[in-house]
């Protein structure tokens, strides 16, 4: 899909051509992008792929080298103002006051974005209650585990009932309950304010939870459109055999059918077309020890490599060394 050249003042994020350049390095290399009003975007990438600094542009933080952005409608460089206040931001590093209670920091959030007095207490009471913080809240924050804070600075990012939340890795090493309250948390601001979300995030599964998501790998979106369109996008099975030796059964796979298999101990993972078709082959060739087969529709993860040459770990890191990203369909 090619983007239109005008940025669109009707979306909820719009960018043309937007750039980057720290000295040597180009870390946002031209992009265009639309996320649409209410929509949860997911922005996915490498190490380094310029995710923070996307961000970072489009939340005023740092000024792009060349192109334009605008965000809620305004521009990013001419009405930042404008932009700050129609924005909600949760970055990586944590930023509460750990001196002051969860119900204090809350409260003077929505003093300084300037929630009316009259409804200030009811939604600092309804953003506690939505992430079960309402017993904890005279604590000081300092108090807190990390889950607790991370949920606190999520809801405090909403008070101010803003038209776009920004969320930098908003659930990283949490678990997997408090990652489904953030996730409640957004939804229901999303579906009650029709506040767009836009987030970066390394965990594939939560990617899944997104409206949209956008794939940038070293500067450039290499991929977009909602999961289910770049999943059907790979057009190939995922098929696990396991072998009691795995290695000779790649080996084996690529002498014959010459498809890659990525081998990990006994667990042979390959990627073809049409796998249910192609296992009574499978079998019919090859006599290397299976033990068992399965075959499943290609996965987010599949996806993500398939477009940046690197897979996520399950402790959600990729890989360091990304390989030579295969030359687009
Ligand atoms: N302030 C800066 N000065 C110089 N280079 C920078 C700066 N900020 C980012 N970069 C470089 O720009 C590139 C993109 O970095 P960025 O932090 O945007 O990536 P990222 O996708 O958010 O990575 P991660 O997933 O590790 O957070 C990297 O090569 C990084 O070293």
């Amino acid at each position: 899909m090619s983007a239109p050249s005008e940025v669109a003042p009707d979306m909820a994020i719009s960018t043309r051509g937007l750039r980057k350049v720290y000295g040597e390095i180009e870390a946002v290399k031209g992009v265009d992008l639309d996320v649409g009003r209410g929509e949860i975007f997911g922005l996915l990438g490498p190490n380094g792929a310029g995710k923070s600094t996307m961000i970072r542009m489009l939340c005023t933080l740092t000024e792009p080298t060349g192109g334009t952005a605008l965000v809620a409608g305004h521009d990013v460089v001419a009405a930042q103002e404008e932009v700050r206040r129609g924005i909600g931001l949760v970055f990586q590093e944590q930023t509460l006051d750990l001196y002051l209670t969860g119900w204090q920091n809350l409260r003077f959030h929505a003093d300084i974005y300037g929630v009316p007095k009259g409804v200030a207490d009811e939604r600092v009471d309804e953003a506690l209650e939505m992430v079960g913080l309402v017993e904890h809240q005279h604590r000081v924050a300092g108090s807190y585990s990390g889950g607790m804070r991370r949920r606190l600075e999520i809801v405090r990012a909403m008070l101010h009932r803003p038209a776009v939340l920004f969320l930098d890795e908003p659930t990283v090493s949490l678990d997997p309950q408090t990652r489904q309250v953030i996730w409640e948390g957004m939804r229901e601001n999303n579906l009650r304010d029709g506040t767009s979300v836009f987030m970066t995030t390394h965990y594939l599964e939560e990617a899944e939870n997104c409206d949209r998501i956008a794939i940038l790998d070293r500067g450039e979106i290499v991929a977009q459109g909602t999961p289910r369109e770049l999943k059907a996008g790979i057009g190939r099975d995922r098929v696990e055999l396991i072998s009691a030796d795995g290695a000779e059964l790649g080996r084996a796979l690529q002498e014959e059918f010459g498809v890659t298999a990525s081998v990990e101990g006994d667990k042979v993972v390959i990627h073809v077309a049409e796998g249910e078709r192609f296992l009574p082959e499978l079998f019919a060739r090859l006599s290397t020890g299976i033990r068992s087969v399965s075959v499943t529709p290609p996965s987010l993860d599949d996806v993500y490599l398939a477009y940046t040459g690197t897979g996520y770990r399950v402790d959600g890191h990729p890989d360091p060394e990304p390989e030579p990203r295969p030359a687009k369909a």
